[in-house]
């Protein structure tokens, strides 16, 4: 727990006197500059509030670290009474040396007795000379000490012995560096003096180290706000500054994993369907129209959205009314299936059969993708013809590489595993996100068609003509084109190129004995156009994690939150003084007030998402820069650093969680 604070705290700080004008004037120019002024406090400087600024302050967090300690002195003695002025002439800071660090000519333009009042520093600050603020006077007047938190310094990077090397001319071994020979552990009587290694390397004790020979050990904490932007950038943006939108993850994307999150917890209240079948409730129709077809498996299908009593999660439900189950074995085929992983491949999860729905029914579990479309409802329905203007614009040759790689991939899979897919037609391929497709319904022919004679050999075979039949109907965009093979082949040989129609030909010949048929085949055959997906693929993961890092410091900042809001304002400890509204919790109020609260000039709500985030990334990361917070009555004002301010979250926090500890 921290040390007590003293309730005389705010007396140090209460303002006194009226100053003179030009006092104020120069303090709060000087402020301005130099140190970042928010709070309640009614600044009338409006370039403060302008998000650019702000957010342009967040990669540049410790900037303001330097202020003119007379203007800060100034401040103190201007009181609550009369606010600045924008008329007022404008002040001209001290200097300031190169790195930003007051120079050693203070501003003559202060008034004496503004310049003769107290400067305030907290005492922690005193006892932690190591980390104290350069420039900042300890003065034994505030007592406001909390327990020192352990601050995070990488462990275990001392006895790091740098590797024979030539990164960055840091050879100090006179064997020339060659990758392909083994570096010598970090302890043989080859290697050079320790070194610190690079925090950052996956592996501190391998290459990072030669990189990193000739540096002191590694000190500085991770600078957390400080954000690191990854490519691809915005052109019209200087390298400093931000969007809120580059902050957070693209708005289409959000858009679908929201429009995804919402689909699933779906529920329709007032149905005729059963409320449970076997360990799944809350069932959900997924099909489009309601019209019994028997044509895929010589029993209608319906299919639902569930979720099971057993792991809470969400699974599409695959009905087959009126099946009955004639050997057990039939229903066992499916566990083959549960083997079959790929990312082509609609997971099977279980099978059983039901009466809930008032028949005997068989029931197939596989993986629930949200808002999935089928092949067909994609490219063949008269809706996706009507979105291509009425005509029939075949598929681009690209997305028909990217479907045929998929299926492949599928049929891989499956075969390898000495099943066969046996539905593979439009209507029952899911498209999962742009251009991301997965077989379906695969499994159920196993259980309903137990009994074929037909060997696997031959079903895989199957699948290859299958899987040319599925590729021709999309190239020709019209569901009945296999009515018709020839007219379907000319189409086909005019819209795509000889490659995609060879390939197309070999499947379809899946069934002749001239040659060895088999997936692995056909996939060596179209190598260079798995190359070409694959690197699709690598674009799209290079995408996704960038957008993924846009989301990463969101999540600190919500932690950072949660916290803060745990310790403000706790209604159970306010006859305890460490808590009320003079102990050392109450420039956490204030800070609170000064991320979320602030007033521009017309005593407005000032609604920067700039300024929160700004604010609360330099609270995380603990900087030396001094804020000024003013008490909602204006008649106290603190001068802490975040790093002050940080350290008295966690104490505050760790006191919480003790005691919590202790009531349970
Ligand atoms: N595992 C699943 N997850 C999410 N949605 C699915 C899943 N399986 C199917 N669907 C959706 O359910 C709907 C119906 O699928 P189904 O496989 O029955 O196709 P269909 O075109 O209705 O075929 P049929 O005419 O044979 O019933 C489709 O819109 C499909 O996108």
């Amino acid at each position: 727990m921290a040390s007590a604070g003293k309730p005389a705290l705010e007396d140090a700080r209460r303002t006194t006197g009226s100053p003179k004008m030009k006092s104020r004037e120069n303090a709060k120019d000087t402020l301005c500059r130099n140190v970042t002024i928010y709070g309640r406090c009614r600044y009338e400087d409006k370039g403060i509030v302008d998000p650019v600024h702000a957010m342009g302050n967040v990669n540049m967090a410790v900037q303001y670290r330097s202020f003119d300690e007379q203007a800060l002195t100034g401040l103190l003695a201007l009181g609550s009474k009369k606010r600045f002025n924008v008329d007022s002439p404008s002040f001209t800071p001290s200097l300031l040396s190169g790195n930003g660090v007051a120079g050693p000519k203070k501003s003559t333009a202060i008034s004496p007795k503004a310049a003769s009042a107290a400067p305030f520093q907290p005492r922690g600050a005193s006892s932690r000379s190591n980390t104290s603020t350069p420039g900042v006077r300890a003065e034994a007047g505030g007592e406001w000490a909390v327990a020192d938190v352990q601050e995070f310094v990488p462990q275990g990077f001392e006895h790091v012995a740098s590797l024979p090397g030539n990164g960055n001319g840091a050879i100090t071994s006179p064997n020339a560096f060659d990758p392909f020979v083994a570096a010598p552990s970090p302890m043989t009587p080859g290697a050079v003096g320790p070194v610190s290694a690079n925090p950052y390397a996956h592996d501190p004790g391998a290459m990072g180290g030669a990189f990193f020979a000739n540096q002191a050990g590694f000190q500085q904490p991770v600078q957390y706000h400080l954000y690191a932007p990854i490519g691809p950038h915005n052109q019209n943006t200087l390298g400093y500054q931000r969007n809120v939108h580059d902050l957070f993850l693209p708005n289409d994307l959000r858009e679908e994993l929201q429009k995804k999150s919402a689909a699933t917890l779906q529920t329709l209240p007032n149905t005729n369907l059963p409320p449970q079948v076997d360990y799944f409730h809350s069932l959900v129709p997924l099909d489009l129209n309601h019209q019994k077809n028997a044509a895929t498996f010589g029993y209608p299908s319906w299919i639902y959205k569930a979720q099971s009593s057993k792991d809470g999660d969400f699974y599409a439900l695959r009905r087959l009314e009126g099946f009955r189950l004639t050997n057990e074995k039939a229903i066992r085929s499916v566990q083959a299936w549960k083997r079959v992983c790929s990312g082509s491949v609609v997971t099977v999860h279980d099978a059983f059969t039901s009466r809930s729905f008032q028949d005997s029914s068989l029931i197939v579990v596989t993986d629930y993708h949200p808002l999935s479309k089928t092949l067909a409802e994609q490219h063949l329905s008269a809706g996706a013809r009507y979105q291509n203007r009425g005509q029939n614009a075949p598929i681009p040759e690209q997305v028909l590489w990217g479907y045929m790689t998929q299926i492949a991939n599928a049929l891989k899979a499956i075969h390898s595993q000495g099943l066969a897919a046996r539905v593979l037609e439009p209507g029952k391929v899911l498209i999962t996100s742009k251009n991301r497709i997965r077989l379906n319904a695969c499994a159920v022919l196993d259980v309903v068609q137990f009994d074929s004679q037909r060997t696997v050999d031959d079903l895989q075979r199957q699948d290859l003509v299958n899987f040319g039949q599925l590729i021709v109907t999309l190239g020709a965009n019209t569901p009945t084109v296999m009515h018709n093979p020839t007219k379907a082949m000319e189409h086909f040989t005019r819209a795509y190129s000889p490659q995609m129609k060879n390939s197309v030909f070999w499947l379809l010949s899946g069934m002749q004995k001239d040659q060895e048929r088999a997936i692995d085949t056909f996939i060596t055959g179209i190598s260079s156009q798995l190359m070409s997906t694959f690197d699709s693929a690598l674009h799209m993961d290079d995408q996704l994690t960038f957008d993924l890092s846009r989301e990463l410091e969101n999540g600190r900042l919500v932690r950072l939150m949660a916290k803060l809001n745990f310790v403000n304002e706790r209604p159970e400890y306010e006859l305890d003084r460490q808590w009320s509204e003079t102990g050392e919790r109450y420039f956490l109020k204030m800070f609170r007030d000064f991320v979320f609260h602030q007033v521009d000039a017309q005593g407005d709500p000032v609604l920067d998402l700039g300024h929160v985030l700004m604010s609360l990334n330099k609270l995380d990361a603990g900087t030396d820069e001094r804020i000024t917070l003013i008490s909602r009555d204006e008649q106290n004002i603190f001068i802490v650093t975040y790093k002050e301010l940080k350290k008295s979250l966690e104490s505050s926090f760790q006191a919480l969680m003790k005691s919590g500890r202790r009531m349970h």
